[in-house]
């Protein structure tokens, strides 16, 4: 069995590292769309490959008959196979995954399971042959030209020398000179990242022993050719590229563990489990969540409480003041202005994870019988989750368990940002991010329904990012109509209106409250309510148009930043 279990795992990671590894590919090709195909098909491998692996067990014994001797030698056996694989923490979460089916996630036991990792992965160690390295003692354009040397497409660049220049450029005037003498050295993984429509190089200078990150993007320009975007050394750039509101990047490698070593070591601010999410590995990225939250627990005091903001009418939603996710639980009865089921909700959920989020749209990570402790649950929360979401709950002496909820990253609720906030300039910009925000969603196939400011938090970096999924479908399934135009008062009363008609003009009551931020969303995005604008979002989606969105701000691309060209 243990040898059935990891059998299993290989061909997983291999059918995984095949969407993978033909990620360049399709972007040598061009192919936006089997990209996006692709995306999904990835995600949707590890449950396939789970469910084969418990089918097959099933076949060869029972395993509720077994007793805890079994569990104990068979996770013996397996970790006997982990000693020198190169996926091991990975294997073990399968491993975690096919005994949650068996007992239904009812057992957590680090004697049965891996619910602590085998041994420690030691930042520092990643092997030579993952990282290439570049002298950097002689000019930066001949650094430049040894990089991209080591790079290749089946692409020729538009014009090399000119974006070399522009990196140049680009360096002199974000370093001083004296801090670009010190670079002696130059290293990048040599797994390129894919994503969308574009391809990154990821790595650091070395300016003596102070290290530079750095984020390359290589886009196509409308000629097929390849070229430079720009180049990121901002630390709030990098981390936004690999922020939880993007897809996953396709990085082929056979060392996932040491790719995400390298990656903390430029991205310190970022959890290990953010990095495993944003390489695709979602369910171990789960895992190591998991791993991170009970350290959390034992090293925290504070109760879990109902989320601050508007309680939700399909979703409660509680977090635990001193972390950074929130809790979402399906309450079992939705107020009357909402006509879905709990599947219904469960579908939409599930199309926004296996979605291109386009930075947008916060990711979700589902649970089975999560497990609290339950002194740390304030009284009026154990009440509020009695109340609203009793069957997905079940106490016992000491612990709250949830059958099903939803982990997502802690944001603040924009209607509380708006409240709260006295900065002018912040409030215009969170308005315009907002704009922007459902501008951007609906591009990408999917038109929000709720968009009211309630739905969507802003992050840290003053990023709006949407969370209400339980009213989203693809723009297709709407019509988007113009009011009557018509001096007969009675024209709206008589107006025959289908289920999925929307009114966009009407839009301007419906995402932002208060007058003047009214104002500031129409002058900012006039589009917005105006339904021959969606109309057009619509064809283009069904024409198959994928829009560009860059994970970073316009005004970093060296066509804004020096529109006359590099220097000589
Ligand atoms: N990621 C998050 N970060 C911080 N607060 C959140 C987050 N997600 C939800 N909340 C809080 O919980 C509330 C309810 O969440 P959500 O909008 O997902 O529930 P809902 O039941 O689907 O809402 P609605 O009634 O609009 O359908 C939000 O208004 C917000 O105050």
């Amino acid at each position: 069995m243990a040898y059935q279990i990891l059998k299993g795992f290989e061909q997983s990671f291999r059918w995984y590292s095949r969407i993978t590894g033909a990620a360049q590919q399709r972007f040598e090709q061009a192919r936006w769309a089997d990209a996006q195909a692709a995306s999904r098909e990835r995600i949707a491998i590890y449950d396939q490959s789970l469910a084969a692996v418990v089918s097959d067990i099933y076949q060869s014994l029972h395993p509720h008959l077994q007793d805890k001797t079994f569990w104990l030698d068979l996770k013996h056996q397996y970790l006997k196979q982990l000693a020198d694989h190169p996926q091991f923490e990975l294997a073990e979460t399968f491993y975690n995954s096919v005994i949650g089916r068996l007992f239904k996630h009812r057992r957590i036991d680090d004697d049965i399971m891996f619910v602590l990792p085998s041994r420690c992965y030691l930042a520092g160690q990643v092997r030579q042959s993952l990282v290439n390295q570049f002298d950097a003692s002689g000019t930066i354009n001949q650094t430049l030209l040894a990089i991209m040397g080591r790079y290749r497409f089946k692409l020729e660049f538009e014009d090399m020398p000119r974006d070399l220049g522009y990196v140049e450029r680009y360096l002199r005037d974000t370093f001083s000179t004296r801090e670009l003498a010190r670079i002696r050295s130059v290293e990048i993984l040599q797994p390129v990242f894919f994503r969308n429509k574009a391809a990154y190089l990821i790595g650091r200078m070395w300016a003596d022993d102070r290290q530079i990150p750095f984020i390359l993007p290589i886009l196509h320009n409308r000629q097929g050719q390849l070229f430079i975007d720009t180049l990121l050394t901002a630390k709030r750039d990098l981390s936004v590229l690999f922020g939880f509101a993007r897809s996953y990047f396709m990085v082929d490698t056979q060392h996932p563990a040491e790719v995400v070593a390298f990656l903390q070591e430029l991205l310190p601010n970022k959890k290990h489990f953010e990095l495993y999410i944003s390489l695709g590995y979602y369910k171990h990225g789960k895992t190591v969540f998991y791993r991170n939250f009970l350290q959390h627990l034992q090293q925290s005091q504070d109760l879990f409480e109902a989320a601050p903001g508007i309680r939700g009418l399909v979703m409660a939603v509680f977090h635990l003041p001193s972390y950074g996710v929130v809790f979402k639980v399906i309450k079992d009865e939705f107020a009357e202005s909402k006509k879905i089921t709990r599947q219904h909700v469960k579908d939409c959920y599930r199309l926004v994870k296996m979605h291109d989020r386009v930075g947008r749209m916060a990711d979700t990570h589902e649970y089975v019988n999560f497990r609290l402790p339950r002194h740390r649950i304030s009284q009026a929360l154990l009440d509020e989750l009695l109340d609203v979401a009793r069957s997905s709950i079940e106490l016992t002496d000491t612990e709250i368990i949830i059958t099903h909820l939803y982990i997502e990253r802690k944001m603040t609720p924009l209607n509380i940002f708006l409240e709260q906030e006295t900065d002018e300039q912040k409030i215009h910009h969170a308005i315009d991010d907002l704009g922007l925000c459902i501008k951007q969603i609906a591009a990408a196939n999917i038109f929000p329904g709720d968009m009211l400011h309630k739905n969507f938090g802003i992050t840290r970096h003053g990023r709006v990012i949407f969370y209400d999924y339980d009213e989203i479908c693809y723009m297709a399934e709407r019509n988007f109509r113009e009011l009557p135009r018509s001096d007969d008062p009675y024209a709206l009363d008589t107006l025959s209106v289908a289920p999925d008609d929307v009114f966009p003009e009407q839009f301007e009551h419906f995402i932002v409250g208060k007058r003047h931020l009214k104002a500031l969303l129409k002058q900012l995005h006039p589009e917005l309510m105006d339904p021959r604008w969606w109309r057009q979002v619509q064809q283009e989606v069904a024409r198959g148009k994928l829009k560009d969105v860059l994970p970073y701000p316009e005004s970093q691309r060296f066509i804004r930043r020096y529109p006359a060209g590099p220097p000589g």
